[in-house]
């Protein structure tokens, strides 16, 4: 079950402090007479606290100042109520003047400094110094901030946190509380207002060298979510360390490798960190070349894999990994490479992370066998990580018979590309590549500007019309699944499935191309009979969402039938490495 954050605070283990009590006890000879009051409980704490806090000078920076305060104060205390022999000789009356909030902090500083050794447990996986030592300090007025507040937070955004080892990190609820070397790392976040919550709820986690699963809807900021604590895992490592790849980020499309890889150069850039990405479809000598000084890579699978085993690229430093996309990563079309990769990064130490927008049930085992205690953050109501669409996307469902499918298209391009919004950005989904060969051209002899994006073209073309797309020069793109997952084009306002995908998964990632960063947006789907299989999981997708379900939907059946074919992820898998043919689907 997923416990919301900071639920768990109490149930912190609390080993030491219980120790330290229980020796006191046997120390005192009055235990009767002296039974615990404030007084003896602070100096308890303290004894306790300072017993997990003394070995360590690290885990001392894990308490706020006024834990420290606290501490110092509590410390006193102690002195003054014993006498030489340890025997209590008064009662200070620090009791009454002991306020709740000294207690709470004294409580919180014996957590950290415990969360401190359950980290270094952790990294303690990796015997020897070669790997970078993290360590994360919540920012002292967000340890400050009253619990009531923290609480508010995490019901507003409906963040869910299951983590095995309970370290109740409070979300990072805004940009000031971002532990910073400089104020300078700041810049990356200029523009915006707050940090996401899958940001401000997995940065904890991952800045304290944690292994994530983090799920959140299309559009939410994921990217900078395992971006930022990459950049920070780095800066924690020695110049020695640094001088092979360190982070690897692996993703199924090259769209969405060079999107990632253009949004991460940016965050590194004060921190002076080279980030380069390697992708099929274009020659591999240039990418060689580039590779030189790498420190976080960011890749599609096959042409990694190439490169890994033509010795262009050794992993075997890497001590972050990340999969985006994870569950189309980790689904049958991709397992075998991400297998690869995974086995060449480093064996020990290394920090694991997986982000998506859907985590079908199908991927979580496979994906946990790759995970070191992952902590699960999940964002939006849905601590089981159930299949949702992003809330603020309207989607309409119209059945209709197949031959009426385009005349509806360009009714609905009329509709929603026309006087003040004819430059109106629409992406138009197909499923096959020769379907949208096909409707790119009856779309432009209907006279609307349109570009293409699928597998049938050369990257050069592919790249060229997503740029005019993004730009606006040209306002309709028609896509395959190449473009349904991850990328963050501005302002499409439609999108329209033309043919429904393979998965609801897919169409949850489809209509995500809109209504990204709290915009709204609207997606319209053209549903026939053909699809009738996946019904039952749309509808529940649309009633998660709050959308209407059509009556001639819902005339299909409500069933959810599982995922049938093992096609899924083989089926647009792009990149220039060996392409593995799907096994009960073919595609043209
Ligand atoms: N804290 C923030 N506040 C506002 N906007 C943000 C914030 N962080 C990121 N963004 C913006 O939100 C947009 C979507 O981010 P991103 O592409 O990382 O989403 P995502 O969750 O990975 O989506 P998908 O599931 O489709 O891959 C980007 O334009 C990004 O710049």
């Amino acid at each position: 079950m997923a416990k919301r954050v900071n639920e768990s605070e109490e149930a912190v283990p609390e080993r030491a402090i219980k120790k330290a009590k229980k020796e006191k006890k046997h120390r005192l000879d009055k235990p009767a007479a002296a039974p615990p009051n404030a007084a003896a409980e602070i100096a308890d704490v303290a004894v306790a606290k300072e017993e997990v806090v003394n070995g360590d000078e690290s885990a001392k920076k894990g308490l706020s100042k006024e834990e420290r305060k606290a501490l110092k104060r509590a410390k006193k205390e102690q002195a003054k109520l014993q006498d030489s022999n340890g025997d209590v000789v008064k009662d200070s009356g620090y009791s009454s003047a002991a306020s709740k909030e000294e207690k709470k902090a004294l409580k919180r500083a014996a957590k950290a400094a415990q969360e401190a050794k359950d980290l270094e447990s952790v990294w303690d996986a990796s015997p020897d110094d070669s790997k970078p030592k993290q360590g994360y300090t919540e920012h002292s007025e967000l340890s400050a901030l009253p619990q009531a507040e923290i609480d508010k937070f995490v019901a507003d955004l409906a963040l869910s946190i299951d983590d095995p080892l309970k370290q109740s990190y409070r979300p990072i609820t805004s940009f000031k509380y971002l532990p910073v070397k400089d104020e300078a790392d700041r810049a990356p976040f200029a523009a915006f207002k707050s940090p996401t919550p899958i940001q401000s709820a997995c940065w904890p986690y991952l800045l304290a060298g944690r292994d994530v699963v983090g799920v959140a809807e299309t559009g939410s900021g994921k990217t900078l979510a395992f971006g930022l604590p990459c950049i920070r895992h780095i800066e924690s490592m020695s110049r020695k360390q640094r001088q092979s790849i360190s982070a690897c980020m692996v993703s199924p499309t090259r769209e969405l490798a060079m999107q990632i890889h253009e949004q991460l150069s940016e965050l590194a850039k004060p921190a002076h960190l080279k980030v380069t990405c390697v992708y099929g479809g274009v020659h591999k000598d240039i990418q060689r070349e580039m590779l030189r000084g790498t420190n976080i890579l960011v890749a599609t699978p096959g042409r990694l894999n190439d490169f890994i085993q033509e010795g262009a690229i050794d992993l075997s430093e890497s001590t972050y990994l990340v999969l985006d996309e994870a569950d189309r990563m980790l689904d049958t079309g991709f397992e075998d490479d991400v297998r690869k990769i995974i086995s060449q990064t480093s064996p020990t130490g290394r920090q694991t992370l997986m982000f998506t927008a859907t985590w079908p049930q199908s991927v979580r085992d496979l994906a946990s066998t790759f995970m070191t205690t992952p902590v699960k953050v999940t964002i939006g109501d849905n601590a089981s990580g159930e299949l949702r669409a992003n809330v603020r996307i309207s989607q309409e469902v119209e059945v209709i018979e197949e031959m009426q499918k385009q005349g509806r298209l360009i009714e609905l391009l009329k509709q929603y590309q026309s006087g003040k919004n004819k430059n109106d950005r629409i992406l138009v989904f197909c499923l096959y590549k020769k379907e949208a060969t096909r409707i790119e051209e009856f779309i432009r002899r209907r006279g609307f500007p349109v570009a293409g994006i699928h597998g049938d073209l050369n990257q050069q073309k592919r790249t060229e019309s997503l740029d005019l797309f993004k730009t606006g020069k040209v306002p309709c793109l028609v896509a395959t699944d190449v473009a349904a997952r991850g990328l963050d084009i501005p302002a499409v306002k439609v999108v329209i499935n033309v043919t429904f995908p393979l998965t609801v998964e897919d169409y949850v990632h489809r209509i995500g191309r809109t209504g990204r960063a709290g915009q709204t947006g609207k997606a319209i789907t053209l549903f026939t009979q053909n699809e009738k299989g996946l019904s039952g999981a749309l509808i529940n997708v649309l009633k998660a969402a709050g959308q209407p379900v059509p009556e001639e939907l819902l005339k299909f059946g409500t069933t959810v039938k599982k995922k049938t074919h093992d096609a899924y992820g083989a089926f647009y898998k792009d990149d220039g490495g060996e392409m593995k043919k799907a096994t009960k689907i073919t595609f043209d």
